[in-house]
């Protein structure tokens, strides 16, 4: 199987968010590189939201990725997909591939970065790094050492953690050299979410000099 189409180096600030209205909300706040995480829905129910953030997205000529609805984001043409291992299971990857997606994939330990390297996707996730209420983990954190440690084996491919990552936690993570920090409720839970992208998006993708 040959590779997936890349993305950029460094993918910087990436939040995960359930709806059309924080895809827009983020997309204005200056956010390009962003995920749409709609759970437990059927195709027909989902397809309105995946189809308008992949407009958006077109829109802003921003990284969207859709998460899970892999048929959806063939249809619709979005710049990608981010699969979890379990769904690498049911999807079809060439499809995928074919359509010319991007793609993402969760790993939790090393013989997950096994099996998802031997996939040659757009970028890898690593996590969860620190506890996390968003989402119920059967594995526990890995921290910042492993981070560190499989993120020496990742230097030809682009990296992202995930899990527990706060505005304060940032530097840390990025201290790693990962080249993303994807967070839910870093913005989505914030007393004040456009702040908290503002700090988020300063730390993970600081202004280049002229
Ligand atoms: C960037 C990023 N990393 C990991 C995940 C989790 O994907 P998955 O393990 O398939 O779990 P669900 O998100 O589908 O519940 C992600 N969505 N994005
Ligand atoms: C979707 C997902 N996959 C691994 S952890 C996680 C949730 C991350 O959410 P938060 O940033 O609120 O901890
Ligand atoms: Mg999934």
């Amino acid at each position: 199987m040959s590779a997936f189409p890349a993305t950029v180096s460094r993918l910087g600030l990436y939040p995960v968010v359930d709806s059309v209205e924080w895809i827009e909300r983020l997309l204005d706040a200056g956010v390009r590189t962003l995920q749409l995480r709609i759970k437990d829905q059927s195709d027909e129910a989902a397809e309105a939201a995946v189809a308008q953030a992949i407009a958006l997205g077109k829109s802003y000529d921003a990284r969207l990725f859709i998460n899970d609805y892999w048929r959806l984001a063939i249809k619709h043409q979005a710049y990608g997909v981010h699969l979890g291992q379990e769904d690498l299971a049911v999807a079809d990857l060439a499809q995928i591939r074919q359509a010319g997606l991007r793609l993402g994939i969760s790993t939790h330990d090393d013989a997950e970065l096994d099996r998802a390297l031997a996939i040659q996707p757009s970028y890898i996730a690593l996590g969860h790094i620190f506890p996390t209420r968003t989402k119920q983990m059967p594995s526990a954190p890995q921290g910042l050492a492993e981070l560190q440690r499989h993120l020496t084996r990742l230097t030809h491919i682009p990296t992202v953690a995930i899990g527990g990552i706060s505005v304060a936690r940032a530097p840390a993570v990025l201290a790693t050299g990962v080249g993303g920090i994807a967070v839910v409720s870093a913005i989505t839970e914030a007393e004040d979410w456009h702040e908290a992208t503002r700090t988020l998006l300063a730390l993970a993708e600081p202004a280049q000099p002229a």
